[in-house]
């Protein structure tokens, strides 16, 4: 158990949807000093200018929230930038934080790490038992780096990096564009905009019965920070809410809190990627934490967020 009072706290891509919800809940951490570079002055993969930065700030902790991120489209079109952006904003920020004596690292990965049929609820032994979904491997092979190149830094110097593995999130500061976003965001952002344009058909990508978790990234937040204070082992640790619907079932519980009715149409030239993703989070539960945001709540907020007003 360490603790976070006093500490000098790098929150890495604090102005993205995991990172600001960090910076909201560690503000309540009495004494601590978040430090926060912006993207346009640092690049992360910039090895050279990480490792300055980094010598200079001193930070104890880190929270690896930066990385190129997107829905299963922007995987699917750009794997050079999923890749290769994430391995170097790996490669960089993990030997920065090794060179500059940092107490304690969290990389954050995904669920896409672990392969595409696994067993359900996926337990942390799945990594690398099976291949992946297409459309996230390149993402995914990134992030599966990372967890190895903390778990190398744990057996060869002994150092406390740790990689946890969160869910499919959403909440305040998520990414609304079409193409680029998660499917909640994405979904909230079709259904509403018909609601207000008064148009009664609402496209689901794929086939709509795949099936995800959703957690609200404020529970997130939280379990990191309670990991950061209380987990110290090689390996990912999963980070779930056991809150689970299918694309459609998500669709239509937003048109109900959105008070929209229409009809939705599928268009299967769109990928589903993996058909479930369920995460066994019991070594995290195990360990104390409990999530507190329902979906439905949840949904209500981001419905709130994309200027609607709710019907329930
Ligand atoms: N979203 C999900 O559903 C989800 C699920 C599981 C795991 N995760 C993990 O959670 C972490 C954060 O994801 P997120 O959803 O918060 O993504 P996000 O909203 O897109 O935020 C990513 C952040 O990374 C920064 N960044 C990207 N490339 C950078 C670079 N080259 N140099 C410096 N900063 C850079 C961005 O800076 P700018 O703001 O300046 O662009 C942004 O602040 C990622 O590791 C992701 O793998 C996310
Ligand atoms: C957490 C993230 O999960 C991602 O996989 P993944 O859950 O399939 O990513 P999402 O983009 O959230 O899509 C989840 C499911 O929703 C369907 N879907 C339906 N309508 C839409 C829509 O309008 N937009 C989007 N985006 N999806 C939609 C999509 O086909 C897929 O079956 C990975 O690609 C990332 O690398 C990352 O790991």
């Amino acid at each position: 158990m360490i603790s976070l009072e006093g500490k000098r706290i790098w929150v890495a891509g604090h102005r993205g949807m995991v990172g600001s919800a960090l910076v909201r809940r560690l503000s309540g951490v009495p004494e601590v000093k978040i430090l926060t570079a912006d993207s346009r002055d640092l690049d992360l993969t910039d090895r050279a200018a990480t490792t300055a930065w980094v010598r200079a700030q001193r930070p104890d902790l880190v929270f690896m929230a930066a990385a190129r991120v997107g829905g299963i489209l922007a995987n699917n079109e750009r794997p050079v930038d999923f890749l290769q952006d994430n391995l170097a904003i790996e490669l960089s920020t993990i030997a920065a934080a090794f060179e500059a004596g940092v107490e304690k690292f969290m990389l954050l990965g995904s669920s896409c790490i672990y392969p595409k049929f696994a067993a359900q609820p996926i337990q942390e032994s799945a990594l690398l038992t099976a291949p992946l979904e297409p459309t996230n491997q390149w993402y995914a092979i990134a992030k599966i780096a990372g967890v190895m190149l903390c778990d190398a830094y744990r057996q060869q110097f002994g150092r406390s990096f740790i990689s946890t593995m969160p869910t499919n999130l959403y909440g305040p500061n998520d990414n609304f564009d079409p193409l680029a976003s998660h499917v909640v965001a994405a979904t909230i952002r079709k259904i509403v905009d018909a609601r207000n344009a008064g148009r009664n058909r609402v496209t689901i990508w794929g086939s709509g019965s795949p099936l995800r978790e959703f957690m609200h990234v404020d529970d997130l937040a939280d379990a990191l920070v309670f990991l950061m204070e209380r987990y110290d082992e090689a390996g990912p640790i999963n980070v779930g809410s056991g809150q689970e619907i299918s694309v459609l079932g998500l669709h239509q519980l937003v048109a109900e809190l959105s008070g929209w009715q229409g009809e939705f149409d599928l268009d299967r030239s769109k990928p589903d990627g993996t058909p479930r993703k369920l995460m066994d989070s019991s070594r995290l539960t195990a360990l104390g934490w409990r999530r507190r945001i329902e979906l439905r709540d949840g949904l209500r907020q981001m419905i709130d967020i994309c200027g609607s007003t709710i019907a329930v």
